[in-house]
């Protein structure tokens, strides 16, 4: 279980402070998958760095399956914007990275990144290096790196947005595929109403800034079966779109 509690938080740039988050509240219960949706600048990326446990100064409480977030005993998977792997180490080594800081068992580890590694359709790709792979395929390095470290909690920044329209609902398939055998509890933020319409089975809007939660939808259409191409979703992306042209422009 996640939860934010009365969550503020304000930055200090030359000698002004200024309110970036205000009063969020959110709970999201183990293995349940949220997408966070607001104007640019309003705090979705610092609200991932709370989460991550890089950003430490805040007022209210966030906690990871009943503990404040400490990185060093939870395990939390961060994906961000340019998929963060090293381009001086092969995709097995990128892969294990996360693995290799927590885990001693590295027996087990190499068993379930051969699993990883088929699961995500990188087999053959192992020795290269990331620049040697095509977008659609880093991200794939990058879930396999994040599902590998079997995460308390997966927090993904714009993952999907540098790829192309199709790679993006490919990968996004990927992405369900994995969550569904690991169950991972994640929260994403986005730009795309679909994705989060498809990724979500919890969809925040936030505010402009200082961003607040303006609407928290349980998504009845998340993981069913074909579902964006459901007169459903069309209708619900539709309404998602009214509700933050409404919101944003207050
Ligand atoms: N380290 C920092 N120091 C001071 N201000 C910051 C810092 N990092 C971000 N900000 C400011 O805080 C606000 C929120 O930034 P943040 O990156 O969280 O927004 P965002 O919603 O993720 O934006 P985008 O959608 O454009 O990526 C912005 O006004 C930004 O300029």
């Amino acid at each position: 279980m996640i939860r934010i509690k009365d969550l503020h938080i304000a930055y200090e740039a030359r000698g002004y402070n200024y309110d970036v988050l205000k009063n969020i509240n959110l709970e999201l219960a183990a293995g349940e998958t949220c997408a966070i949706i607001g104007p640019s600048g309003c705090g979705k990326s610092t609200l991932l760095k709370v989460l991550a446990g890089i950003l430490k100064k805040f007022a209210g409480t966030v906690e990871i399956n009943g503990q404040p977030v400490m990185p060093q005993n939870q395990r939390i998977g961060f994906i961000p914007q340019n998929y963060g792997l090293l381009p001086w180490k092969s995709i097995a080594e990128n892969i294990r990275l996360g693995v290799k800081i927590k885990d001693r068992n590295q027996r087990d580890n190499e068993q379930n990144l051969a699993a990883m590694i088929q699961l995500l359709g990188l087999n053959g790709l192992e020795h290269r290096f990331p620049g040697e792979l095509s977008g659609g395929q880093q991200q794939r390095v990058a879930l396999a790196r994040a599902f590998l470290l079997k995460p308390d909690l997966l927090l993904m920044d714009e993952p999907f947005s540098a790829l192309d329209a199709m790679t993006r609902e490919e990968i996004q398939n990927v992405f369900l595929e994995v969550w569904r055998r690991h169950s991972v509890s994640t929260i994403l933020v986005t730009h795309h109403v679909e994705e989060a319409v498809y990724l979500g089975r919890k969809i925040v809007i936030l505010s402009a800034a200082p961003g607040t939660v303006s609407k928290i939808i349980e998504n009845p259409l998340f993981d069913t079966q074909d579902a964006r191409n459901r007169q459903e979703f069309f209708q619900l992306c539709l309404e998602l779109r009214k509700m933050i042209k409404e919101d944003w422009s207050k």
